[in-house]
């Protein structure tokens, strides 16, 4: 039998939390979003009520339905205001610490049986799992961003993920109106471990001077129909969560061929992480972006 997911939590409500808070409204569920600091939780609100704007002026949504949708969304300003959930979703920072910190504290505001979820891009599920106080109710759940817009989100079990922690979050998945994947447990789960080596390859394409930003965006857009180039697309990830995914795949699969880019290191030593601020292979400031090599 599945678990029956009514009302749901998110931690962290950058540009993933925001969008997943926003499909489960969407899809008639209740959620409740938390951050650590009560101006990101605004934001995320923001970027939440910009989103279904947008889709009510192409006519997707009607206006009662936005309004309806973002009236189940309510602040979590504590773990303690998540305790009524039955599924909780971390969309923290792509940081290992970070998000073991979030579980050890997290796990006794909840009830029992609520199913804990992490988005992580690449972390070790079985690992995460082991920093909370329930491994068999505890799973990946990877969407993909923009949430509002792609279909698929990956499933990933850790060693201890029971059956029924499974079924119930693909029966979630397919209630938002999404298509799952299941991927095993392997550093970066599969989109990642494909799609993030070629950014970073692009980088190293700028960083040995084979092309401009403008000609290697160009070159994949127009040369292999990609919808993004590969640097504005790692500009609309975040040049952070692309040098951490990388991180964790040289790191967990000890291979050279995943050493990350240095110039994606330099840049995010810079703080230069792309869209969010407002600075990475593009400049944003402006009012259209413009390369920044
Ligand atoms: C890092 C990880 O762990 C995993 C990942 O997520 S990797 C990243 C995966 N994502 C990608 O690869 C995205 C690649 N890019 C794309 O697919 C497209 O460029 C895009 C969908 C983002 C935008 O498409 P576009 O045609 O350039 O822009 P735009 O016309 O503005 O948007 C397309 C549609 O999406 C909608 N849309 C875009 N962003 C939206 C948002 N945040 N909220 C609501 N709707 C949105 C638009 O309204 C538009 O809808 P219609 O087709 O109905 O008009
Ligand atoms: N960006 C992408 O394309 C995708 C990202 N993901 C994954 O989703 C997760 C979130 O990524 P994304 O939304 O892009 O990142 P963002 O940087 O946009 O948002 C992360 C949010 O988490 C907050 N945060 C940090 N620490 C804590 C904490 N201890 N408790 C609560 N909130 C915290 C951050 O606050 P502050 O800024 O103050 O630190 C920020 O608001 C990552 O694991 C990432 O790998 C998955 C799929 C796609």
């Amino acid at each position: 039998m599945t678990i029956d997911i009514n009302r749901v939590g998110i931690i962290g409500a950058g540009q993933m939390g925001s969008g997943i808070a926003q499909v489960c409204a969407a899809a008639g569920l209740d959620v409740r979003l938390n951050d650590r600091e009560a101006d990101r939780i605004e934001a995320g609100l923001g970027t939440i009520d910009a989103s279904l704007a947008k889709l009510v002026s192409k006519g997707a949504i009607d206006e009662a339905t936005s309004r309806s949708a973002r009236e189940r969304i309510k602040p979590a300003r504590s773990f303690a205001d998540l305790g009524d959930c039955d599924l909780v979703i971390e969309a923290a920072t792509e940081n290992e610490a970070v998000k073991r910190e979030i579980f050890s504290t997290l796990c006794a505001s909840l009830k029992p049986d609520a199913v804990v979820a992490t988005n992580t891009s690449s972390i070790s599920i079985t690992r995460l799992a082991a920093a909370t106080d329930r491994p068999e109710r505890f799973i990946g759940i990877h969407f993909m961003n923009p949430v509002p817009v792609m279909q698929l989100v990956e499933l990933i079990r850790g060693i201890a993920t029971e059956d029924q922690t499974y079924e119930s979050a693909k029966a979630f998945i397919a209630k938002l109106g999404k298509t799952s994947t299941m991927s095993e447990d392997f550093p970066a789960f599969i989109v990642n471990r494909i799609l993030l080596p070629m950014i970073n390859e692009a980088i190293y394409t700028l960083y040995e001077g084979v092309g401009s930003v403008e000609s290697i965006d160009t070159a994949m857009r127009l040369g292999a129909n990609h919808p993004m180039g590969p640097l504005q697309l790692a500009d609309f990830i975040g040049l952070d969560t692309c040098l951490s995914v990388m991180q964790v795949l040289y790191d967990g699969l000890a291979d050279s061929k995943y050493r990350p880019c240095p110039l994606l290191v330099k840049y995010v030593e810079a703080g230069w992480l792309g869209r969010k601020t407002k600075r990475g292979f593009y400049d944003y400031r402006g009012p259209t972006p413009v390369p920044t090599r």
